[in-house]
């Protein structure tokens, strides 16, 4: 199997569980993996995420041109291909809109969400305990996705390998889709613990 045939079947699969957790409501999400020779392949714009078809992945530049002009990559592509930029180690990057990332960002006045006590924590590298604190960034949602990107920037290296957008959701990446997948996983389990909180008040 190629390359780009593996990563198409790591797509449809990571939309399927991410659909089935509820995370790409309507068209909302999208997905993409690094080629070997330095690719991207990430899912069209618009299309449902829980029904991908191999068609709907394509490949584009590390800027984010598409390599058939004809095809309409993600409206977000340049976030992906931003993590990809300033993380050599990423492989893949998941963008879900679930309903605890959407909310919880919508009313956090500060500017980070701060994840402290949970052993699940340590999904995310150099988390080796619960003691520490996971604290995910939070910034402005924007249609412009260049201005938006550039509000990113000043926080790889800093943040864990993950961010939220305001009202909007949830950026993840890892070495390869398992590990996004997992850290993904993860954080909206920590989210959904926090949001039961805040519901309880405690
Ligand atoms: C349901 S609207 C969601 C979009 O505006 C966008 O945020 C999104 O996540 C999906 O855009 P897409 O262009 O399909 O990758
Ligand atoms: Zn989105």
């Amino acid at each position: 199997m190629t390359d780009f045939a593996q990563a198409v079947q790591d797509i449809l699969a990571a939309g399927q569980r991410m659909d089935n957790r509820g995370w790409v409501p309507a068209t909302a999400g999208n997905i993409s993996r690094r080629l070997a020779d330095g690719r991207i392949a990430i899912t069209r714009s618009g299309g449902h995420k829980g029904f991908l078809q191999a068609a709907d992945v394509i490949t584009v530049d590390e800027n984010g041109k598409p390599h058939d002009a004809g095809n309409r990559p993600s409206a977000e592509t340049l976030l992906h291909c931003q993590i990809y930029q300033q993380d050599p180690s990423a492989g893949a990057v998941l963008h879900g809109h679930s309903v605890a990332s959407t909310v919880l960002s919508m009313i956090e006045p500060t500017e980070a969400l701060q994840l402290s006590d949970y052993e699940v924590q340590k999904v995310f590298e150099g988390q080796t305990t619960h003691d520490a604190t996971l604290a995910v960034p939070l910034f402005r949602n924007d249609q412009d996705i260049a201005r938006l990107a550039r509000e990113v920037a000043p926080h790889f290296g800093v943040m864990p390998a993950g961010y939220i957008i305001r009202g909007h959701g949830v950026y993840v990446w890892g070495k390869d889709m398992p590990t996004a997948l997992a850290r993904l996983e993860g954080l909206e389990f920590l989210l959904a613990c926090l949001l039961e909180r805040r519901k309880l008040g405690v």
